[in-house]
């Protein structure tokens, strides 16, 4: 049978070459081999459907997503696939579990925290999953805090053992990925005690990772601790095919060198060692890797709601302003749906850009540390922490946006819109609370502008060297042309963020107590800290394109989508500009009138760009956006496959319709 393609005549508009954009969204060839590889074996493999999941009560769900872990395990195992394509894999089974934390936390946290010691013994039987480990760091009374956390774990020099307890209810582990049900070990943060005396107690380091054994053999837990899921948790399927868990300990003992010892050391004899010149921030390691890889994955999320919002947008017609009657607008065509979704477009492709190159600096700071040169760590630090929260919760929005962009439709199960969000929104939370990780953002962008004149910014803040022209000269836009050159756009979101930080700053100065102070400001800091991260991406994006771009017509298309992103920007947060006197408002209704060019320049491309992400119709799990556009026979399909219209009389109707119809309720 012949195959219709519904958004036929919206890709032959494509002005650029797809197959190479796709090239540019993947990052390389041979990443889009990769991922093509990995999507399409998954895509092909009944084992990962994945449809039903949001019928499945919890129970089966759970069941469900430990079968399909097997069976990727068993994929990796014959295939011989390597870490890399495990990862891609596990991406494209689009299902959270166990595997996530113990291969993107558990792992990370030996290799970045144990001695090399402590390395050769846990990471092979880490990495061959004879023992399956989770990171539990958070405690029911503190999960921003960490300097709060309760656990204690008190050396006892007789038996040269550490006795681990939960001395309060608000001490219990609390939230953890893989540790209800499944984890055999974990990594646990604990409070030091040796010789009775509190390890820097009144600093922020106090903490120390211990690496557990949770189970006996027939896995019921070990005497002393109790575990277990936290709960169910929002939406259907999504997040709850993940057991997060709860653990608390009854003075259990383990041997000292079960200690993660990289960072400080407790001898045999009771003498609790730093390591020399390693910071202490070290212990915080772990998730300064697992932000960085969230800012990379992130912009794949967005991008599969823009593409389902994008796709049913450009099939589905409404009517014309003139004709109330007569359906013939495309809604793609209404400039206020534009308005709403080529912004998340331009966003997907944005953070993509900035992912690469967090991962880049990322990558470059854990070569440093390997080399005890800890330099750039605070920089580090600042952007995994900034970019994921701007990221996720840029995303949450967008999706949520993508949702209402289908209409009624979005918000059906089957648009694979409502899992999506499920599943996407606790980014906000987890790995760093995003108000806490913009504060310190804000904390870094102040720091460095009150060092000016004595230590010289370097990378994401070196702009800060050029305070005194990003604070006195204004905006040199005379036309909505001018808005569309990179180094100016550059100019005026570095001006925007260096005015804001200058401005806090002297406000801070005020207070006698700097903590006072910060806890007061703290609205205003978190927008330093969007902008200063706002500046980071539009300046990645502007470097990608001065790079060369193979294939026709691809730079030209990604240069709109880099306006956009940064114009679109600019309006949004047009107060900034003008509260800064950066711009007047000529110039920010200029940056608007050139943004809506740049919206009819983006609509020919818009399919072509959402095709570019190479997204299987497995991935997107969605019969609004589904590749080939043919959607109101297989919405009205859908709607047949709900376990729900098995039958016209459900569960309850004689019991509880039929006393009404009958006049009998009085029989209830
Ligand atoms: C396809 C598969 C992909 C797999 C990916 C896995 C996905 C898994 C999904 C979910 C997993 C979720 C796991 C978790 O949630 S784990 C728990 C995460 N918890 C948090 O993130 C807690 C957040 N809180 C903190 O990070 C900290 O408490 C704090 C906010 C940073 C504050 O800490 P503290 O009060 O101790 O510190 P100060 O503010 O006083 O700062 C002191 C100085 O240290 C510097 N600092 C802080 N953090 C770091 C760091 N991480 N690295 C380097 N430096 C750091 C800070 O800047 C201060 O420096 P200064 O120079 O100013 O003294
Ligand atoms: C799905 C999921 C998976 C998780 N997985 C893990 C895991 O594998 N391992 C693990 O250890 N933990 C895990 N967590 C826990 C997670 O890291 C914490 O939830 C997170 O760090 C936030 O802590 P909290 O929940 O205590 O929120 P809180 O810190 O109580 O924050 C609540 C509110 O208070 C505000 N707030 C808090 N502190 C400040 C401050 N200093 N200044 C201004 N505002 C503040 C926040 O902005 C927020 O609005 C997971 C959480 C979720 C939801």
């Amino acid at each position: 049978m012949e195959l219709v393609d519904h958004l036929r005549d919206e890709r032959n508009k494509a002005q650029f070459d797809v197959e190479a954009m796709k090239v540019v969204w993947a990052g390389s060839p041979q990443e889009l081999q990769l991922c093509d590889r990995m999507a399409n074996l998954v895509a092909n493999h009944p084992a990962f459907e994945k449809l039903k999941r949001p019928m499945l009560v919890r129970k089966e769900l759970f069941k469900n997503s430990l079968r399909k872990a097997a069976y990727a395990r068993k994929l990796v195992i014959d295939l011989g696939l390597s870490e890399e394509e495990a990862k891609w894999l596990r991406f494209y089974i689009d299902e959270p579990t166990y595997p996530d934390l113990h291969w993107g936390m558990f792992i990370p946290a030996i290799e970045g925290q144990g001695s090399e010691e402590q390395k050769e013994k846990w990471l092979p039987l880490s990495r061959n999953m004879q023992i399956i480990g989770c990171y539990a760091q958070t405690e029911m009374g503190h999960g921003s805090n960490v300097q709060g956390l309760e656990t204690t774990a008190t050396f006892d020099a007789q038996q040269d053992h550490f006795i681990i307890h939960s001395p309060t209810l608000t001490s219990t582990k609390w939230w953890p990925g893989g540790l209800g049900k499944v984890s055999t070990h974990a990594v646990v943060y604990a409070r030091l005690i040796v010789n009775g005396e509190f390890h820097g107690v009144h600093g922020w380091y106090n903490y120390y990772s211990f690496s557990f054994f949770l189970y006996l053999e027939d896995h019921s837990p070990l005497p002393g601790i109790t575990v277990g899921d936290v709960g169910l948790k929002f939406g259907n399927g999504a997040y709850n095919t993940m057991d997060n868990g709860l653990l608390r300990f009854h003075h259990v003992r383990i041997p000292r060198n079960q200690m993660l010892m990289r960072v400080s050391q407790v001898s045999r004899e009771g003498k609790y060692m730093q390591c020399d010149d390693v910071p202490r921030q070290l212990i915080y390691g772990t998730m300064v890797s697992v932000r960085q890889t969230i800012v990379a994955m992130v912009s794949r999320t967005l991008s599969r709601a823009v593409c389902i919002a994008t796709r049913y947008s450009a099939l589905r017609r409404q009517h014309s302003s003139s004709s109330l009657v007569v359906p013939c607008f495309l809604m793609i065509d209404y400039q206020s749906q534009q308005s709403r979704l080529f912004p998340l477009l331009a966003s997907a492709y944005a953070f993509k850009f900035v992912g690469e190159w967090l991962k880049w600096l990322y990558t470059d700071v854990k070569q440093r540390l390997e080399a005890n040169d800890f330099s750039t760590l605070p920089e580090a630090h600042a952007s995994t922490a900034g970019l994921k929260s701007l990221t996720t919760s840029a995303t949450v929005d967008g999706i949520e946006e993508c949702m209402k962009l289908c209409g009624g439709d979005g918000y059906l199960v089957s648009s694979g819109l409502p899992e999506l969000f499920a599943v996407s929104v606790p980014a906000c939370t987890y790995e760093g609370d995003n108000t806490v990780l913009m504060l310190q953002v804000a904390r870094f962008v102040v720091k460095t502008v009150s060092e000016v004149g004595y230590k010289e910014p370097l990378g994401t803040s070196s702009y800060i060297r050029r305070l005194n022209t990003l604070l006195h000269n204004n905006c040199l836009v005379q036309t909505g042309e001018d808005w569309v050159k990179g180094d100016r756009i550059v100019e005026a979101f570095e001006a925007r963020a260096a005015r804001m930080a200058v401005t806090c700053t002297q406000h801070l100065a005020k207070f006698q107590d700097p903590e006072q102070g910060f806890s007061e400001l703290s609205a205003d800091l978190v927008e330093v800290a969007v902008a200063h991260c706002q500046l980071i991406v539009v300046s990645k994006f502007v470097e990608k394109l001065a790079q060369d771009i193979p294939g026709k017509g691809v730079k030209e298309a990604l240069e709109v989508l880099c306006y956009v992103y940064a114009l679109f920007l600019v309006h949004k947060h047009q107060g900034d500009f003008l509260v800064t006197g950066y711009l007047t408002p000529k110039q920010a209704s200029l940056a608007n009138r050139q943004l809506r060019i740049l919206y009819s320049r983006l609509r020919p491309n818009a399919i072509a760009l959402v095709d570019a992400f190479n997204h299987t119709d497995h991935y997107l799990s969605s019969v609004v956006g589904r590749y080939d556009g043919n959607v109101y026979p297989n919405l009205y399909q859908a709607a047949f496959n709900d376990p729900f219209n098995d039958s016209h009389v459900p569960d309850g109707y004689h019991q509880y319709i039929h006393p009404i119809l009958n006049q009998t309720l009085a029989k209830l």
